[in-house]
């Protein structure tokens, strides 16, 4: 299958010093859900920064590597290009505009329609996916639920009709019932919609379940990949990501 997006031996330094990712590579074909797993600091959300082109504002840099678009070198592109050429970041966090109204969330968003859709049509389809959303169209993000604020971050991606989502810790904080409900619309989107997702998760149970391929970075590199069954039986994986006691380590 096509790689929507490749990543080769990519080295990352915030501050000019400090070095995030030493040699990264990783690829996501079309129409997948691709898993990042890895410990706090080993580089998974620098990884989604530099594809949506964000490290700058954090005074980061790629220092080395290549990362291509649809075969396109998309390195130099300011954020808003990256989102035009179809990839949207929903970052950790959530991120909604909390003073302004769900509906004006999804305004907000319109500036990155890659299709000549409709506004109506647009958020039609986000209140088909996450109909809670439409009841609170009028009402102010910031008194949404987290579930529904996360929902929200969701659906501002599907106004810009990506062809992929960066998704950063979309469990984090949320109730077991909600991550799956969230869950099992993420993938009906990859699935009815083809839209390709890159998923950082620490909820690894999660990751697992819904992704078909996975990375295990460690100090800002690639450990570990293959698909997600194979994962899910390896014993490292087991112990340190499922905390299923091994043979090993029993
Ligand atoms: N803005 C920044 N300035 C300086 N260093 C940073 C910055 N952001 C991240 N780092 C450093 O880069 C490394 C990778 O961080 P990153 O946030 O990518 O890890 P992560 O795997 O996403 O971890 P977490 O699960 O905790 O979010 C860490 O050592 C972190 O301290």
């Amino acid at each position: 299958m096509a790689a929507v997006l490749e990543i080769r031996d990519l080295e990352v330094c915030y501050q000019g010093v400090i070095q995030a990712l030493s040699s990264l590579s990783l690829r996501v074909s079309e129409g997948s859900i691709v898993a990042l797993l890895g410990a706090n600091g080993a580089g998974k959300t620098t990884t989604l920064k530099a594809i949506s082109g964000f490290l700058p504002l954090e005074n980061g840099r790629v220092t080395r590597g290549s990362i291509t678009i649809g075969g396109e070198d998309v390195l130099k592109l300011a954020p808003h290009k990256i989102v035009r050429r179809g990839i949207f970041h929903v970052r950790e966090g959530r991120h909604v505009f909390s003073e302004m109204t769900v509906e004006e969330n999804l305004i907000a968003s319109t500036f990155a329609q890659r299709s000549p859709r409709s506004r109506k049509d647009a958020f039609d389809e986000v209140y088909n996916y996450f109909p809670i959303l439409s009841q609170r169209r009028n009402q102010a993000a910031g008194y949404l639920s987290g579930g529904e604020q996360q929902m929200l971050a969701i659906g501002r991606a599907l106004v810009a009709d990506p062809e992929m989502i960066l998704l950063d810790e979309p469990s984090l904080g949320l109730a077991p019932l909600i991550v799956s409900e969230i869950f099992e619309i993420i993938a009906r989107i990859n699935r009815e919609k083809r839209v390709s997702m890159l998923l950082v998760e620490q909820n690894a149970v999660i990751a697992l379940k819904y992704a078909s391929y996975g990375y295990v970075i460690e100090n800002g590199r690639s450990v570990l990949e293959g698909p997600t069954e194979d994962l899910a039986n390896n014993q490292d994986i087991q112990k340190f990501y499922l905390g299923v006691e091994t043979d090993e380590a029993a």
